[in-house]
């Protein structure tokens, strides 16, 4: 059993069928990346496994568990976490703050920690500042852990969106265009970064339409086109794929 099996998931907005049964096996430690045109479904799929959208049909099982239509904070905690097209930094925020935020997720303290501010408690909040300086370490932005988020430098700030999903001890990375907005030299130092995830043992999906990324970076491909997975494969079998050069050549962009 692969250790993320979706399964026929459907989505419907009215009379639209925005991802239309589409199925997926992604294995421990692989790098897959879902590609298809503008309106293709990808964004919506990637709603649906994080839990921001219920399905309209299907399942979504992670390591034997069912994850489909838990609320996204639940998802999270089984081991699914995300970054947005769009950063979502808490700009105003410091770089370190903004890793402690996501390692909240998944620490429990009680009313008498929070009230009295226990000794526990303080132990578990220097254990996470440790982490957090750990996983910044890690990222290349250790040394400018004090910075406000909005000061960051683009690439920088794309690194924090995935230390931050880190942070919340997730196993899958979804990915949601970390090259947009890239000159080359960021998304080659980024393709980097992702590749050094994966050999650390993290499972990466992502979305992606800088195809010189994609090609370079994945084990294999999902192709989606009006909602249906028309292709899937390796990047050498994606890119000579006759239905999806007509996908992609058959729209003005
Ligand atoms: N909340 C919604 N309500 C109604 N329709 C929606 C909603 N979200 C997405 N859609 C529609 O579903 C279809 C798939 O959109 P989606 O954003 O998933 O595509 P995409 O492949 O991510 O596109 P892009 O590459 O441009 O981001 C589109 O026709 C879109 O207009």
């Amino acid at each position: 059993m692969a250790f993320l099996e979706v399964k026929d998931v459907t989505k419907q907005f009215g009379g639209l069928l925005a991802v239309d049964k589409v199925s997926l096996e992604v294995n421990k430690g692989e790098i897959i990346s879902i590609i298809g045109p503008n309106g293709a479904g990808k964004t919506t799929l990637f709603n649906m496994l994080t839990g921001v959208y219920t399905l309209t049909e299907g399942e979504i099982i992670l390591d034997g568990k069912p994850i489909h239509n838990l609320p996204p904070q639940e998802i999270v905690k089984a081991g699914l976490a995300r970054t947005f097209q769009n950063i979502r930094l808490f700009g105003d925020m410091r770089v370190i703050e903004n890793v402690l935020v996501g390692m909240h997720i998944n620490t429990e303290y009680n009313f008498f920690d929070l009230l009295f501010r226990t000794k526990r408690f303080r132990n578990l909040e220097r254990e996470k500042h440790q982490v957090a300086i750990e996983i910044l370490d890690s990222i290349g932005l250790k040394s400018k852990m004090h910075n406000y988020a909005t000061n960051l430098p683009y690439g920088d700030q794309r690194r924090l969106e995935i230390a931050r999903a880190i942070s919340t001890d997730a196993q899958i990375l979804l990915l949601d265009e970390p090259a947009a907005g890239m000159n080359p030299n960021e998304s080659e130092e980024l393709l980097n970064f992702i590749k050094t995830l994966r050999d650390k043992g993290y499972t990466i999906i992502l979305i992606e339409h800088d195809m010189n990324v994609v090609m370079n970076i994945s084990d294999r491909i999902y192709v989606i086109d009006h909602g249906k997975k028309i292709a899937e494969g390796l990047p050498s079998d994606i890119a000579n794929n006759k239905r999806v050069i007509e996908a992609y050549l058959g729209r003005s962009e």
